[in-house]
């Protein structure tokens, strides 16, 4: 029954995202190319996004009183969270007055916090996952990382792409980690989660998505990460038809439980054949930007179809294929990306430079994109696409 009006007249299909970094702007372009009207909201202004939609809102998405400011005046159709930290609480209560969030307002609660989204998986759901405890205070984390034992890990309860996050191997590690984990979280200091270590094989990213007509998953995502963040993911990552099938079961059993429409980064370690689910973005994932060359269809398109209520009859998949990140590091406000030329020379290479108007650390400002014959040949070609863009401070 879907109906797409014409942008900024009263017809209009409103769109409006909370978040504007890579993913947002993939999905933006999506619902851009079905005549949707883009409101994008993010804590800075000319956030990648914004530079694509047809409005823009600087608020902190943390305050509560700000956003439901914006959505009050704004009236999207669809509420699409694009990050974790967002007032949650807010949009529960915005969805109870009638907004639609994507994939659900209690998705976005759940998994703005990993303790939500881990009780839920592990308690709730029976899913395995590896061991883990909650702390608030230095005592309690202590007591946990001499339960779980060496090797560790610790996060924030808030955090992603590895901010805060530390692998422990010996008592040594346990002061800085603590240390780590109270700067590096997303919304501040606060509870932390201690997971035993999960000596997987590999770990993939099965991309879920729930549309009109049921669920569907793409081919699995391979990926490599570093300190928690991602450098380089490939489709498809091949897989024993027994940890596939648990693989997919587990998918299916957490999307189902956050319901809604719109597709979910369900994040899965494997051994053998066995799998443990680790977390899921209701979202579009990092590592899912291989499908920007991996697919018809890649996730954004997915996401998009999905929240507009239109179908997926099929995703066709190209082949080996696989993304590797540029990632910037240094101070400046006018990066400059060269020797382009070079990066592009090679056939069935792609590249996204994001536009972020600045970098003060390591930021993601890019991903190079590859298809090949094989999975090695397509991750050596798009690390060769990578590294070779200059990037000029
Ligand atoms: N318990 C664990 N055992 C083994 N490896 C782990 C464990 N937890 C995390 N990791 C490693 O760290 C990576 C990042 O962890 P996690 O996904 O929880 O962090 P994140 O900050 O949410 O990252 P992102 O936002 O990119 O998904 C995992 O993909 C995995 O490689
Ligand atoms: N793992 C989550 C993830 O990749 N999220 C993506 O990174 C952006 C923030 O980037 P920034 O930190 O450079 O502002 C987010 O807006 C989202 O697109
Ligand atoms: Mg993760």
């Amino acid at each position: 029954m879907t109906r797409i009006g014409t942008p900024l007249s009263p017809t209009a299909t409103r769109v409006l995202m909370c978040g504007c970094g890579e993913l947002g702007k993939e999905v933006v372009i999506e619902l851009q190319r079905l005549g949707v009207e883009v409101i994008a909201v993010d804590r800075y202004a000319n956030a990648p996004a914004m530079q694509v939609a047809h409005r823009s809102h600087v608020i902190n998405m943390l305050d509560g009183a700000a956003l439901r400011a914006v959505i009050e005046a704004e009236k999207p159709h669809f509420i699409v969270p694009e990050i974790e930290a967002i007032a949650t609480a807010t949009l529960v209560e915005l969805e109870a007055e009638g907004f639609n969030v994507i994939p659900t307002a209690r998705a976005a609660q759940l998994t703005m916090n990993r303790e939500g989204i881990r009780r839920l998986a592990a308690e709730e759901l029976d899913l395995p996952t590896s061991p883990y405890h909650f702390a608030d205070t230095f005592e309690d984390y202590s007591k946990a990382v001499e339960d779980l034992g060496f090797p560790c890990v610790v996060k924030p309860v808030m955090s992603s792409s590895g901010k805060g996050q530390s692998l422990l191997r010996s008592i040594d590690d346990v002061q800085k980690a603590w240390d780590y984990a109270q700067e590096g979280g997303r919304a501040g200091k606060g509870r932390v989660i201690i997971e035993g270590f999960i000596d997987f094989d590999y770990e993939i990213t099965l991309l879920t998505v729930r549309h009109v007509g049921g669920t569907t998953f793409c081919a699995p995502v391979g990926h490599r990460q570093e300190k928690g963040d991602y450098q380089e993911s490939w489709q498809p990552q091949a897989m024993s038809p027994v940890a596939l099938a648990e693989s997919e079961r587990v998918a299916k059993a957490v999307t189902e439980a956050l319901g809604g429409r719109g597709l979910f980064g369900v994040e899965l370690f494997i051994k053998g054949d066995q799998v443990w689910f680790s977390e899921v973005s209701p979202r579009p994932h990092d590592t899912g930007l291989v499908t920007l060359i991996s697919q018809d269809l890649s996730q954004f398109a997915l996401h998009a179809r999905a929240i507009l209520g239109l179908p997926i009859p099929l995703i066709r998949q190209f082949g080996p294929s696989a993304s590797a990140v540029i990632l910037v590091e240094g101070q400046s406000t006018q990066t400059a990306f060269a020797n382009l030329g070079a990066a592009l020379s090679e056939p069935d290479t792609a590249l996204r430079l994001f536009g972020k108007p600045e970098v003060n650390g390591q930021r993601r400002m890019g991903v190079a994109l590859a298809r090949d014959e094989s999975i090695e040949a397509a991750r050596a070609k798009a690390t060769r696409a990578s590294q070779a863009v200059v990037v000029e401070l």
